[in-house]
């Protein structure tokens, strides 16, 4: 335990986009979560990161002894952990995909500009905003971080979506909820039902699981992102919470299996793109992914998921 709180304690977060609904409910999450030591908001808008910064501040007597407050692209220099939620809204009935010629350029302005800062040679570039999966593989691409330090949430937040409305549905606790969506952060994203457990047991044998509430919910996580932007302008809260997980299994060096985005070499068929499978997260970033098998439906489905993004690569990058 000594050894985990020495890290945690050192560990300092710099968030990209601060001043935005994703960034700004990081940051809050971040402190409820009690682990990092430093939140750092980062943004174009600097009334809008200082903002946030000074709300979440305003609540830290409660919570704990964190370091909290507005920066610049220079506290990406001695950052652990620099997240990059800057980005352009989806419009509605805009698919992810569709957004990624807005974001590219956008994005490349910013690893220029961390670059510029120098990041430290073991820090982690976590990567949220969209199209995440092939930003994750640009930023692999032409940050010059080593491939394994640079993450993206990937499926992190479909993931809690399915798990936790299918907890509601069954009226089970959505901590006992075990099933896990791979592949891309989109349309083509698949959840693996294969895998999937409440309390242990066989999701598909599981009291009140039947055919139609695995396609009924499967549609409602698939359909989340834009139910977010259709009613609130976004995802925010629970987007916070996703990033945040991500990030204590960095800060704890806890290794968990989490469904975040990073360079494929051959797991599942996958090669060269960035695309969320098993994958084992600590503090020196990806350790390594977890393959396992599949129902072959499953499989196929990651496999062409995989193209999807590596056409768009193609076309794109
Ligand atoms: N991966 C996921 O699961 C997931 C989920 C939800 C949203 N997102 C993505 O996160 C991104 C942000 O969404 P949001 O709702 O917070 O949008 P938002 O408009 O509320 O916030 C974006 C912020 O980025 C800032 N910004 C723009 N350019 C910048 C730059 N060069 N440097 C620093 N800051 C800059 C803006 O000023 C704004 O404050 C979008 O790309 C969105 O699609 C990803």
């Amino acid at each position: 335990m000594h050894r985990f709180s020495a890290k945690v304690s050192s560990m300092k977060v710099s968030i990209i986009g601060g001043g935005g609904l994703v960034g700004s409910c990081a940051g809050f999450a971040l402190q409820l979560g009690k682990i990092v030591r430093e939140i750092v908001m980062i943004d174009v808008n600097p009334e809008a990161a200082d903002g946030h910064a000074l709300d979440i501040l305003h609540g830290a007597s409660l919570v704990a002894d964190q370091s909290i407050h507005a920066g610049t692209m220079a506290d990406c220099a001695n950052s652990d952990v620099i997240v990059v939620t800057a980005g352009l809204r989806r419009k509605p009935d805009e698919s992810r995909l569709d957004l990624i010629n807005r974001n590219v350029a956008l994005f490349r302005g910013i690893l220029g500009d961390i670059k510029k800062a120098g990041p430290k040679s073991d820090a982690i570039l976590f990567v949220v905003s969209n199209p995440v999966d092939v930003l994750t593989y640009l930023a692999i691409r032409e940050l010059g971080l080593p491939p394994k330090q640079v993450i993206g949430l990937g499926t992190v937040l479909d993931t809690t979506r399915l798990r936790s409305l299918l907890a509601q549905q069954l009226s089970v606790p959505p901590t006992q909820v075990d099933v896990t969506i791979y592949g891309e952060h989109g349309d083509s994203m698949v959840p693996i039902w294969s895998l999937g457990q409440i309390g242990g047991l066989p999701v598909d044998k599981y009291p009140g699981v039947t055919p139609q509430l695995i396609t009924e919910i499967e549609k409602r996580a698939r359909n989340s992102g834009a139910e977010m932007l259709k009613k609130k302008g976004g995802a925010g809260f629970a987007v916070g919470v996703s990033i945040a997980d991500v990030i204590h299994s960095i800060a704890l060096d806890q290794r968990r299996v989490m469904p975040v985005s990073s360079l494929q070499n051959g797991a599942y068929g996958l090669r060269d793109v960035a695309i969320s499978v098993p994958t084992i997260v600590g503090r020196k970033g990806v350790l390594g992914v977890v393959e396992v098998d599949l129902w072959p439906k499953e499989k196929i489905a990651l496999q062409s998921s995989g193209r999807v993004l590596r056409e768009t690569i193609e076309k794109v990058l």
